[in-house]
């Protein structure tokens, strides 16, 4: 990250548990040069030594037992891991010894309240074609409870569930088994080959258990992730270098969903840009930490009635006819989120060029006629007024705008919204969730929260500096985009720091003997500050 204050004061270390490969396009080699590349620190264990070209794997010796046990132990102490990822096993004994490991390591950690991410990419084949482990004889299930998610290709999908993937449904069930056999989230990858996998995009499959940081409405949801299929030849290390990406993400302390897309733009983008050094599949380039939107995938929620993956074509079709939310003109400045029209009022006299309602009781028998008074409020101020939560009050009485969350999207009909030309502000607490909120084309997205605050029982933790300055990378310029959650007039200059739009607050208004002062001094604030 380009900004001094956003850097992490020490690297996450993340180990990777890998074999070598000599011809440095993937193993061992892969992994570090991907861990160095998403700012952590690697530590490699290494598992085998292989001696392999571009062209051919010639020779596959796994090290010794006590050479495993002993890089393990050593490095426990000193160098203990934020996260994990798992490569190359060469040998059933070795999957057996890691697993008692880790399984004795996981408890000690939880016990000091430590939850340590474990990736595991269950290496079989190289990309040339030859085998690097005994793919079919290996059994991972030892390591049943402890990952936090696998990663196989759709031919080690096959070789793991034991079954043939003829259909999207099979490929589907498939991935449901693995996840019940191993108790992992499974992401079965389709960017090799498959059966209607597709030619012109790449889609993956990622089947969620109990994921631990996301919003409950995706917990033990399955989803397609879909990209443009990068037509490259020089794809030796991908699987590598995607496992190694999300153990890296993870160790920045980003929940599992977003190190899986932001992983999956960071191998996009190294296949784009990729070399071949030798004269077989040449390798991944690395690219640093994904800001390019066009890289991340495309979310389609995988439900009963309806299993196929989006198809990218259909998307952009769709997304022409069915057009944008209704764009804000100009910035939306600073955006009080009140609970009264009394104080909506004074905010709006005050100079509030966006504003929010935000009645959270919606039995409120004064509900309607808040709305109705806050609209035309709005009209007299010649102000955006936004509803939150009720969005039929807001198309009945023609409000500027509605702001929902995530889980309100589900009860909502954003067509009408749309129809009814009302301006729609959504939140997102994840990249995964900005992702989702970027797909409804809507007004502006907000990101919170950033601070711990006391207004609203969240269910995520506070995203903090480093987070929010990666979203707004990512987002700048893309739409409005609106940091939310403890921001005051101490923080302004750091949340301004990271180049975001615009701030919503609550406490920092309501809280205040004078919300009209304090309106005025922290709007000036936020105008002022660079
Ligand atoms: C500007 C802005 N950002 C986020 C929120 C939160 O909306 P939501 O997630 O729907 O939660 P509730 O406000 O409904 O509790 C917001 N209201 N405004
Ligand atoms: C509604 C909401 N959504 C995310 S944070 C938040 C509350 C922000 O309130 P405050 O500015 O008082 O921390
Ligand atoms: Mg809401």
């Amino acid at each position: 990250m380009a900004n001094a204050h956003t850097l992490p004061v020490r690297l996450p270390v993340v180990w990777t548990i890998a074999g070598s490969d000599s011809g440095g396009g993937a193993g061992i080699q892969a992994d570090l040069a991907t861990m160095s590349d998403l700012d952590a620190h690697a530590c490699s264990v290494i598992t085998a030594v292989t001696a392999q070209s571009s062209v051919t794997v010639a020779l596959v010796e796994s090290v010794s037992s006590q050479m495993l046990k002993s890089q393990l132990d050593t490095l426990v102490s000193d160098l203990p891991p934020a996260a994990i990822k798992i490569g190359l096993l060469a040998e059933q004994a070795q999957i057996d010894y890691l697993a008692k490991w880790l399984a004795k390591q996981q408890a000690s950690w939880r016990q000091s309240g430590i939850v340590v991410p474990i990736i595991l990419d269950p290496v079989m084949v190289a990309t040339c074609g030859d085998a690097l482990a005994n793919g079919g004889r290996l059994d991972f299930t030892p390591f049943k409870g402890l990952l936090t998610l696998i990663t196989p290709n759709v031919s080690e999908l096959a070789i793991l569930a034991a079954t043939e993937l003829e259909s999207v449904d099979a490929c589907i069930s498939a991935a449901k088994q693995l996840s019940e056999q191993l108790s992992t989230s499974v992401l079965a990858k389709g960017g090799d080959l498959g059966p209607a996998w597709c030619q012109h995009q790449a889609n993956d499959l990622l089947v969620c258990t109990d994921v631990e940081g996301i919003s409950d409405k995706h917990q033990w949801q399955s989803f397609w992730l879909s990209s443009h299929r990068v037509n490259s030849q020089n794809s030796h290390g991908t699987g590598c270098t995607l496992s190694s990406a999300i153990a890296s993400v993870m160790a920045h302390g980003f929940v599992l969903n977003d190190a899986i897309v932001v992983a999956k733009a960071y191998v996009n983008a190294g296949l784009i840009a990729s070399y071949q050094p030798g004269s077989g599949p040449g390798c991944l380039a690395r690219t640093a930490w994904p800001k390019d939107l066009q890289q991340f995938p495309y979310i389609k929620v995988i439900t009963a009635s309806d299993t196929e993956p989006m198809s990218l074509a259909a998307w952009e079709l769709m997304n022409n006819q069915r057009g944008d939310f209704k764009q804000i003109d100009g910035t939306l400045g600073l955006y009080p989120v009140v609970a009264d029209v009394e104080l909506l009022q004074i905010l709006l006299k005050a100079g509030a060029k966006t504003i929010q309602l935000r009645v959270k009781d919606a039995s409120s028998p004064t509900l309607e006629a808040q709305i109705i008074k806050a609209i035309a409020l709005g009209r007299d101020y010649q102000s955006r007024v936004f509803i939150n939560d009720h969005w039929q009050l807001a198309i009945k009485h023609q409000a500027y705008g509605v702001h929902l969350g995530q889980e309100d999207l589900l009860d909502s009909n954003l067509k009408q919204l749309r129809e009814a030309d009302i301006a729609l502000g959504l939140s997102s607490h994840s990249y995964f969730e900005i992702l989702l909120a970027k797909q409804h084309q809507p007004s502006y997205i907000a990101f919170g929260h950033i601070f711990p605050t006391t207004t609203k029982q969240m269910p995520s933790l506070p995203q903090g500096l480093e987070k929010l300055s990666r979203y707004v990378s990512l987002m700048k310029g893309e739409l409005p985009i609106v940091a939310i959650g403890g921001i005051d007039a101490a923080r302004l200059r750091s949340v301004k720091a990271t180049g975001v739009d615009d701030i919503a607050v609550v406490r920092a208004l309501t809280e205040a003997d004078d919300p009209t002062a304090a309106f005025t001094a922290l709007n000036r604030a936020w105008a002022d500050e660079k």
